[in-house]
């Protein structure tokens, strides 16, 4: 490295320093979406990035998704499966193969890659110590032909009810990083599937986080123009899936935001996980990249 280079990162270093003191011994929960993870370099980067900050001295808490892996399981299995509102119909054998994938094989991973960069990770599902109780989800709509109500029932789907969060704190306290697959347990004992944006905000609130990062395959929210909706209000959401400019796999995440931002975190930011680094960029330089969802566009 040459002198000037040297100096330079000296440099970037150092104006790194108010946000190392803004985010000190804060929760960060960081949301790691199915489509995020697809390339192996960047998952190494993103493993990287959590090692780091946690040797910064904040806490970051993974909550993975893995929409696209349970896909392709599901295919191979020749099982069917069908999204509603963005969620999965989740019948009790799509909700062995969704846990199979979820709480085995991509925990795990992002467990190894953590460990593989230096850090120590403790991967669990929302299952143990009772970490996501979750009830069964309903949405009640009006049907756009008939103008009739109906109530969506997307079997195993829960939704979280209550968080306990000593399992987290016992990890996060002894120097780990929890690494979390979102599947709740019900009263029945039964396990859950939980859309990972609804457990990341969930996780979030309930450890009254500093930051929610939700990574994902896009810039941010899209405008109908598909720019990049760099500031979105309480407000502004509803016309958005009125309109359909929110669809998909967006609206849980969305719907996650305005939880978590009614719920007083105040940094709940939407980007693009295919952005090398985009945690570090969006938590210690002053360019925020992705979408930030605020209470009234302070
Ligand atoms: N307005 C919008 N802006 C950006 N993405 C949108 C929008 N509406 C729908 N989407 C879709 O939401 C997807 C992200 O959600 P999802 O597929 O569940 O990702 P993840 O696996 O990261 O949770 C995008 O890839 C895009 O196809
Ligand atoms: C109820 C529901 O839809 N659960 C999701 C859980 C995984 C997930 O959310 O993964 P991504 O973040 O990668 O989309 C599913 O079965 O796909």
């Amino acid at each position: 490295m040459s002198e000037t280079s040297a100096t330079e990162t000296a440099r970037i270093l150092s104006e790194a320093l108010p946000f190392l003191q803004r985010y000190d011994d804060q929760v960060v929960v960081v949301k790691y979406g199915g489509h995020a993870m697809v390339d192996p370099e960047l998952s190494r980067k993103f493993a990287r990035d959590m090692v780091m900050l946690k040797l910064c001295g904040i806490h970051p808490v993974v909550v993975h998704g893995g929409g696209p892996q349970i896909n392709r399981l599901l295919d191979k299995l020749q099982v069917k499966s069908e999204f509603r509102e963005g969620l999965r119909v989740t019948d009790k054998e799509t909700m062995e193969v969704v846990e199979m994938v979820l709480a085995g094989s991509i925990n795990k991973s992002i467990v190894g890659l953590i460990q593989s960069a230096g850090g120590r990770a403790v991967g669990i599902s929302g299952k143990d110590g009772n970490l996501l109780m979750t009830e069964r989800f309903t949405k009640t709509k009006v049907n756009a032909e008939t103008g009739q109500t109906e109530t969506i029932d997307f079997g195993y789907v829960g939704e979280p009810h209550r968080v306990n969060t000593e399992i987290l704190q016992t990890i996060i306290h002894s120097d780990a990083i929890p690494v979390i697959a979102p599947v709740g347990v019900g009263m029945d004992g039964e396990s859950y599937n939980v859309n990972a944006d609804t457990a990341a905000g969930a996780i979030a609130m309930a450890l009254h986080a500093k930051r929610l990062l939700l990574l994902t395959d896009v810039a941010g929210v899209l405008d109908k123009n598909k720019e990049l909706i760099h500031e979105l209000t309480l407000a502004g959401i509803p016309k958005l899936i009125a309109e359909g400019t929110i669809t998909g796999g967006m609206i849980p995440k969305i719907e996650s935001c305005v939880s978590v931002v009614e719920s007083g975190v105040e940094g709940v930011i939407i980007l693009d996980g295919r952005v090398p680094h985009s945690v570090l960029l969006e938590l210690f330089t002053p360019h925020g990249v992705g979408t930030r969802v605020s209470r009234s566009g302070v």
